[in-house]
């Protein structure tokens, strides 16, 4: 078609029409003078046109459908992108949302945060105050402790003493006992006479370890009697006097001066024939 336009050319015509397609000028109807063929050449040129019109309109119609489809894809596009739009803004909005949500929760939590931070100041304040108040218990338990351990060593100290104060009691009491017992043996003895029958003399016959030895009368008998040293009375000594007068009272024996009693009063006096 274009080889077939671009052999046809145009000669001068009159009433005619032309019209410009592309890069194609097209022309049909009008006369031209002075040509025999005109008849025939008005046919070709429009059959050549009618061809044209059909491929332009062929070509129009592809273009149509072209464009429909371009349309429809730009339709589908569009769709796709409101849908698109649809769903970034829904997901705006959630993003939002959970965007609040985040916020509220942060808000709560540093809420949380805040009670929390209170609470363990509270507490840390509690701890002082009461390790406080057990340093302060432990001082005073500790103050009571030695008070205790001072009175228990007082308490101990007056035991000891009352201990001993007892000791020395017992001893003094075993003492007592002891020479009660004695007294009660003298005065159960028979060998005891008393000290105003003798009549002492100044006749001196001897000295011993114990006492002197002068003559006395005693009822009416010339005897000896050894007074015992002051100095060695004790109540030891008086015990072993006693047992000793007890013996010598219990035996006779011609080789042995007979034993004939003894005084218990002041200092002591045993009396031999
Ligand atoms: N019955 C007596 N008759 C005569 N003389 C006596 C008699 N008894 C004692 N004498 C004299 O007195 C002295 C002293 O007598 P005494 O009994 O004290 O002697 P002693 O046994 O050595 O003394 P002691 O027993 O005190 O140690 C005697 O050595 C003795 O000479």
């Amino acid at each position: 078609m274009a080889a077939k336009a671009a052999d046809y050319q145009p000669v001068e015509r009159y009433s005619h029409s032309t019209v410009r397609v592309g890069g194609y000028l097209y022309m049909w109807g009008g006369a031209q003078p002075g040509l025999p063929e005109d008849r025939r050449e008005i046919d070709r040129l429009t059959r050549v046109l009618q061809e044209r019109e059909r491929e332009l309109e062929e070509e129009r119609r592809e273009k149509e459908q072209v464009r429909n489809r371009l349309q429809q894809q730009l339709q589908g596009r569009e769709r796709q992108l409101q849908q698109a739009q649809q769903q970034g803004q829904e997901r705006e909005r959630q993003a939002r949302e959970r965007e609040q949500d985040l916020q509220q929760q942060l808000q709560e939590k540093e809420k949380q945060v805040q009670q929390a931070q209170e609470r363990e100041r509270e507490i840390q304040q509690q701890l002082q105050s009461r390790e406080r108040e057990s340093q302060e218990r432990e001082r005073q338990l500790q103050r009571q402790v030695e008070g205790g351990q001072q009175r228990e060593q007082d308490l101990q100290r007056q035991l000891q003493e009352r201990e001993q104060q007892l000791e020395e009691r017992e001893r003094e009491f075993q003492e007592r006992e002891r020479q009660l017992e004695e007294q009660i043996q003298v005065a159960e003895s028979s060998w005891v006479v008393n000290r105003r029958e003798i009549r002492m003399t100044g006749v001196v016959l001897g000295k011993g370890g114990w006492g002197e030895v002068k003559v006395a009368g005693f009822r009416g008998l010339k005897v000896a009697a050894k007074c015992l040293y002051e100095v060695i009375i004790s109540p030891y000594n008086i015990g072993t006097f006693s047992r000793e007068m007890n013996i010598a009272s219990k035996i006779r024996h011609p080789n042995l001066l007979q034993f004939i009693g003894a005084t218990t009063e002041g200092n002591p006096m045993i009396l031999t024939e």
